[in-house]
């Protein structure tokens, strides 16, 4: 047998916490390592009845009453102090009898464990936030003119330091593609690259996507909570597109994040540090957007250190060409085709203004070659719009033929600018069906002419 020192000994070596009592639930001893976890020193236990520890509040619920209550064994979490939990296992051990002669307790500090757990949580949450907005990585050789060279030339010579970044452009001249690019360029290359339309989504549902928010913040809030943008884009990029739209609201509290990097969730009352490096883009005049109070001027000073703007494709007719033989490249190993452009096609796409700039190109590019009844792409299947000319010109077409023509020409401009016909309709200020309706006699009156 083990003298009653030695057993104290061999108790006093183990990690976890232990506690004894009798079988009457009167305290016989506890060892170093609960005397720690618990910070209640061992004489003031022993010889106390375990109701007699609860009354005088050291525990806030005795497992050995309840075991001495069941007759068997019982776990059960309690909180000790402020921000301890522990996991507490009450087992009974008989005498020959079968009745308790003793009950011994083992109190494992789980606190750290479950902090592994939500650290954990948090961690996969960012991973997916960040797999969600950083969206697919475009490894494309992208073709430069002499117009955008100078812009990208200057945007590669600041993306290795931290200065903010303001990228001006109408749609679809390349922001995005610009933006990545000084994030491949910058000193944080390796982190994500996290990308938000600020133009995208209602005020409060921005505000919860950016900062997060803790659980339980507001009614139909996920119970685990969610990480804002802010906290996925640490060590990487945040890049913020459509920042004219941002309201008011959200630009004082971006401010204040970008002066003091850290925020509070929503609902919560802690801060958060973050590190990210912030490029921002807008199709708007932020000057004028200033005038107007629609915009704050101290935002625009931060966010404008370097201000970089890509020209509209219409004045990088140059590009083109080259575009067009990329993307036509693109798509025929997509497809599997063979498509190749009739030399006076390029000619009117060179032309032609292009309000949607690159993204019409491309999507015009793509609907071609799908369309493409031979190799040779020519300038019967263009839209209207890049044959306006001739339809002006046409001599005998009557009023009412023209503004059909016309129509036709804006609807399939929007189509190619927005790809789906309930954003062109949108976009028109027309229903969705009186957008197909009008498609479909169009395609009618073709295949009757044909
Ligand atoms: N120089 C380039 N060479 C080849 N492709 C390009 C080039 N610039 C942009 N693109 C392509 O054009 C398309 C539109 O570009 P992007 O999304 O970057 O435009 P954007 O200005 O951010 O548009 P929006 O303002 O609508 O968000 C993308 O598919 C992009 O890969």
């Amino acid at each position: 047998m083990i003298s009653g020192d030695n057993l104290q000994r061999i108790i006093d070596a183990m990690s976890d916490g232990v506690y004894i009592t009798d079988g009457n639930g009167i305290t016989l001893t506890v060892n170093k390592a609960y005397e720690r976890i618990s910070g209640i020193p061992r004489q003031a236990l022993t010889g106390l009845h375990m109701s007699e520890v609860v009354q005088r509040g050291y525990i806030s619920r005795s497992v050995t009453l309840e075991v001495l209550k069941e007759q068997g064994p019982v776990t059960l979490t309690q909180n000790i102090g402020e921000c301890h939990q522990i996991l507490v296992s009450g087992t009974p051990m008989f005498d020959r009898e079968g009745r308790i002669e003793y009950v011994l307790t083992t109190v494992r500090d789980v606190t750290e464990l479950l902090q592994a757990k939500r650290a954990e949580e948090q961690l996969e949450q960012i991973l997916h936030v960040r797999e969600h907005y950083s969206g697919e990585q475009e490894h494309e050789p992208f073709i430069i003119s002499r117009a955008t060279q100078q812009c990208y030339d200057l945007a590669k010579r600041v993306a290795p330091t931290a200065a903010k970044i303001l990228i001006q452009g109408e749609t679809g001249t390349g922001k995005t593609l610009l933006a990545r690019t000084i994030h491949e360029y910058s000193s944080v290359a390796k982190g994500p690259f996290i990308e938000l339309n600020c133009a995208a989504m209602p005020e409060s549902l921005l505000e919860a996507e950016l900062f997060g928010y803790v659980p339980g913040a507001f009614t139909g809030a996920s119970q685990k909570g969610k990480t804002g943008l802010l906290e996925a884009a640490n060590n990487g990029t945040l890049f913020l597109d459509e920042i004219g739209d941002l309201p008011l609201s959200l630009q004082a509290k971006l401010l204040k994040v970008i002066a003091e990097n850290r925020f509070i969730p929503v609902g919560g009352t802690q801060f958060k540090r973050t590190n990210f490096r912030l490029i921002s883009a807008t199709h708007h005049d932020l000057h004028q957007l200033v005038a107007q109070q629609r915009f704050r001027e101290d935002l625009l000073y931060r966010l404008r250190v370097v201000p970089l703007e890509l020209p509209p494709l219409r004045e990088r007719a140059e590009e083109i060409e080259a575009l067009l033989e990329h993307y036509l490249h693109h798509f025929n190993c997509k497809y599997e085709f063979d498509c190749r452009w009739q030399r006076e096609v390029i000619e009117r796409m060179q032309r032609y203004a292009w309000p949607g700039n690159i993204r019409e190109l491309i999507n015009l590019t793509e609907r071609l070659v799908v369309t493409a009844e031979q190799s040779l792409i020519t300038t019967a299947q263009l839209p209207i719009e890049l044959g306006v000319n001739e339809s002006y010109r046409s001599p005998g077409l009557s009023l009412k033929d023209q503004v059909e023509r016309l129509e036709q020409r804006l609807i399939e401009q929007a189509m190619a600018m927005y790809g789906t016909t309930r954003q062109a309709a949108t976009a028109l200020g027309i229903d969705q069906s009186t957008l197909v309706k009008k498609q479909k006699r169009w395609l009618n009156q073709r295949s009757s002419y044909q």
